[in-house]
């Protein structure tokens, strides 16, 4: 029987029993700026979610400020539903703003993306104070209903709020959209060689990102019943991100954790008699600490967890008898005359391939022959390459590469690619791009002796992510697998077991497979026939006894470490 994980409850349970415990504990004096940390901590789970995906945003507050007018406005026209149902309007309403701003960070990163939405942020603060919100000129108040009239009992709503979005954001967070968040951050080519749109990945996390800051534009619109401009200026959006990234908002406590230091820092400055502004100086302290560590404080305390876990031992992987390689029938993949050309070098000239249906083939060549341009090529990386791509009849080109993968062609590479902060059942479901029975990720994963399902990819070695995404391609169940140097990080005997494997898949799961290695005895033992490139150019193909005995390809790899013996 199938166990359902409930581990995305863990954080918002313990988040609710602070809420809990918080609105019997915190007195009546204390009640209002612990809501005001809650608002905070809503809008800090938002920027968690951007930051998941690895991106910055440094205009949250101007989501939450479209979330407080839409608040207001339904005030003001006395709309049916009352404040929750106009807070949650206020959330999605702000969801757009989060797609436009998510837009330029499909070509911008890192810094390019973070003056984007400063510049967002700027603009929206300019228009917030230009222009009043609504009724504010009538002096009318943003109406509670009579449950969440008191400060105790909204302090009780915007905890609830908080842990419902929290439990939302875990939940989402399992899913596949929450997987390709992780991936994009680690890494873009790999999302979009898994079959995932690198593009919905990013806007999906805006949209959600914005809702969350809308959310609390609107729970703050209830609170203090009439807003304005300043709520939401520009150092404040920025005070917000560095809180975030000191104390790790991706992280249900951090956010709350977050807007408790938000709210109660400066205050305790204030009666200290000295400026709050001092405050923010402290926060940016703290977030150059965090990123001179690489972790936030959260992220900190997770590590110290993790730690304590033993490392899981990767199962033995001995050779077996895999039988002999299958020779394929008719063509699968029919590559024509690709040319790719980078300035002056021609990395490829012409080349012409054809991958027949359940083999195993092998694709080899000295350094810089063109094996990766190749596969970049066929899998969509190198958009302007010349020539023309068919798989099992239908055309690829001018696909981009997760319309290639949903096609049936799905590549790995050959530096690690497996995204971190993942568990090793996450990332599988994730990559095999398709909903998967617990028994087939079982079977794939003993298939290729990957580490049990709930290992954590941090904790893996290489040989053990190699492997995974070669399980991954293989539970996608593609039509062809193109394998760049799955050996990198395998010892010599994980290298042949892996080989040995490699012979079943064809008859197993229905892909062929395009080896690219270094390690010829594993090409030797893997392939029914290979195909050699040197300098951009097809100089022999065949079976490997015959091909590697070719003088031209002995000549080939003169002067290359690799032996042909
Ligand atoms: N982005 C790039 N810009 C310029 N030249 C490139 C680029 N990528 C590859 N090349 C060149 O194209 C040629 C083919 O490189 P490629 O990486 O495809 O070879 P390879 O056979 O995969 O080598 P290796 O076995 O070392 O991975 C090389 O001369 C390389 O220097």
């Amino acid at each position: 029987m199938s166990r359902v994980d409930l581990t995305f409850v863990r954080q918002p349970a313990m988040a609710l029993a602070v809420v809990v415990v918080a609105a019997v504990a915190v007195p009546q004096y204390w009640l209002f700026l612990a809501t005001s940390a809650l608002v905070s901590a809503v809008a800090l789970l938002g920027l968690g979610i951007v930051g998941r995906a690895g991106m910055n945003s440094l205009c949250q507050l101007s989501f939450a400020a479209v979330g407080a007018w839409t608040v207001a406005q339904l005030n003001v026209w006395q709309a049916p539903g009352t404040l929750i149902l106009w807070t949650i309007a206020g959330g999605l309403v702000a969801m757009p703003f989060g797609i436009l701003i998510g837009l330029p960070a499909l070509r911008l990163r890192g810094v390019h993306l973070a003056v984007v939405t400063l510049g967002f942020a700027a603009a929206a603060a300019v228009v917030v104070s230009a222009v009043n919100f609504p009724g504010v000129d009538t002096y009318q108040q943003v109406l509670r209903p009579e449950f969440i009239a008191t400060d105790r009992q909204y302090f009780v709503y915007a905890g609830l709020l908080f842990v419902v979005l929290a439990l939302g954001v875990e939940w989402v967070g399992r899913t596949r959209m929450g997987a390709a968040w992780r991936a994009v951050r680690f890494s873009e080519r790999a999302t979009a060689a898994a079959g995932t749109s690198v593009a919905r990945a990013k806007l999906s996390a805006f949209a959600l990102s914005a809702f969350a800051a809308g959310l609390a534009g609107g729970l703050l619109a209830g609170q203090v019943g009439m807003i304005t401009a300043q709520n939401f200026g520009v150092i404040a959006s920025l005070a917000l991100f560095v809180v975030a990234v000191m104390a790790g908002s991706e992280y249900v406590f951090g956010a709350m954790f977050g807007g408790f230091l938000i709210m109660f820092v400066p205050e305790f400055f204030r009666r200290a008699g000295i400026s709050q502004d001092w405050a923010n100086v402290l926060f940016g302290v703290g977030a150059v600490q965090a990123l001179s560590q690489g972790s936030s404080i959260m992220e900190g305390l997770a590590r110290r967890l993790r730690a304590r876990r033993p490392a899981p031992t990767p199962p033995p992987r001995e050779p077996l008898d895999g039988g002999t390689p299958p020779l394929g029938t008719k063509p699968l993949l029919k590559a024509e005359g690709l040319t790719v050309r980078f300035g002056q070098v021609a990395a490829l000239q012409d080349v012409d391939l054809t991958v027949p249906e359940g083999t195993v083939m092998g694709l080899i060549g000295p350094n810089g022959a063109g094996k990766s341009t190749l596969t970049d090529a066929l899998s969509g990386f190198i958009r302007d390459a010349a020539g023309t791509v068919a798989l099992d009849g239908r055309s690829l080109d001018g696909l981009p590469v997760h319309r290639r993968a949903a096609a049936g062609l799905r590549r790995t590479f050959q530096q690690d690619r497996v995204p971190t902060g993942l568990t090793v059942g996450a990332y599988l479901r994730f990559a095999a791009h398709r909903t998967v029975t617990r028994d087939e990720l079982e079977d794939v994963r003993d298939f290729l002796g990957c580490p049990p399902a709930e290992a954590h990819v941090l904790d893996l070695d290489v040989g053990s992510r190699r492997l995974l995404e070669v399980a991954a391609a293989i539970l996608a169940r593609p039509k062809l697998i193109v394998l760049d140097e799955p050996a990198a990080g395998l010892a010599h005997a994980e290298s042949i077991a892996l080989a040995d494997r490699l012979i079943e898949v064809p008859a197993r799961f229905g892909a062929s497979v395009l080896l690219i290695e270094h390690d010829l005895d594993m090409v030797r033992r893997a392939c029914a026939t290979i195909v050699v490139l040197d300098a951009g150019v097809v100089i022999a193909a065949g079976p490997p006894a015959e091909v590697l005995a070719k003088p031209e390809v002995a000549r080939a790899y003169l002067g290359d470490e690799v032996a042909l013996t």
